[in-house]
């Protein structure tokens, strides 16, 4: 039978490689925008490089063939619903904060759901310039080499990865330091975070760490993760135990189950409302 999505995926590489060059060039001087709070940073970069992104998947597959759901044009009200069509999940700028400053962990992250599953990701880390990439049954690959997660079941001997966000409300900061003290008192070997939740998943994946959880995430930074995350052999669920909601905004990706599991005894749970929420009026 025919191979439905080969084509999809093929350009989504090339497409994350283009973005990725684009953002690499730079713009002499960055135009900074905030979005939810003060420390929720958009650039011109992140709006051009999306609309590049969304343009040149249109022309390739058609002006309606599929959805789409991109960070910047939700932030400007482009609606965030993800039905049984084909949509397009995209992070044009993943790790915006690194990026301003000159941070070098810079992401973009592209996604391809079908039936709201996640059919394919990839994710073009920029400036170290890596292609992590996957579909779903055939595996997950760096660079074209395949990855896997760290067979490590010990969570003495292992590195997981959270990060803060953008909230900067100071009940959920402490809860926040609360769950990162108790794993780190369990103890674990290290915590660490890159600034792109989308480069976090990929260290996950290629067993660099072991974990990387995180409560107020986006759809976008995690969707082509996601796949990445699972076709190197990794789990992904919620931060209750139970089964992973991309929606839901929040996340725990794990090389395993006990691992997973370890970690989420010490998650301490505050509300954020979900990326299909409808608007308020
Ligand atoms: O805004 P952005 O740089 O695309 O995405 C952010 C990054 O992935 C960051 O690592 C994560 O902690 C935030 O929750 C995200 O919003
Ligand atoms: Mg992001």
């Amino acid at each position: 039978m025919e191979d439905p999505w080969q084509k999809a995926y093929d350009f989504a590489v090339a497409v994350a490689r283009k973005a990725g060059e684009i953002r690499k060039a730079g713009e002499s001087e960055i135009r900074v925008m905030t979005k939810s709070s003060t420390v929720d940073l958009v650039t011109k970069t992140d709006e051009r490089v999306e609309k590049i992104i969304i343009s040149s998947l249109k022309e390739e597959f058609g002006e309606d063939a599929h959805c789409f759901i991109g960070e910047e044009s939700v932030a400007k009200g482009e609606p965030c619903v993800l039905s049984d069509k084909p949509t397009w999940i995209i992070d044009p700028v993943d790790g915006t904060t690194n990026f301003v400053h000159g941070f070098p962990f810079v992401a973009v992250s592209i996604a391809f759901a079908v039936n709201k599953e996640v059919e394919f990701g990839v994710v073009y880390s920029c400036l170290e310039d890596k292609m992590y990439k996957a579909r779903k049954g055939k595996g997950a690959f760096c660079d074209d080499e395949p990855i896997q997660v760290s067979d490590m079941k010990d969570i003495n001997k292992s590195i997981i990865i959270s990060e803060h966000g953008t909230d900067r409300s100071p009940e959920k900061v402490t809860k926040i330091f609360s769950t990162m003290q108790k794993i780190l008192c369990i103890p674990v070997h290290g915590l660490r975070g890159s600034g792109t939740a989308a480069t976090n998943m990929c260290l996950v994946a290629t067993g660099a760490v072991e974990a990387f959880f995180e409560i107020g995430i986006h759809c976008w930074d995690i969707a082509a993760g996601v796949i990445i995350v699972k076709e190197a052999g990794g789990i992904l669920l919620d931060v209750d135990g139970g089964p992973f909601d991309l929606m839901s905004r929040r996340m725990v990706s794990a090389n395993n189950e006990l691992i997973a599991k370890r970690i989420i005894k010490e998650i301490e749970i505050f509300p954020v409302g979900r990326d299909d929420a409808p608007a308020e009026k």
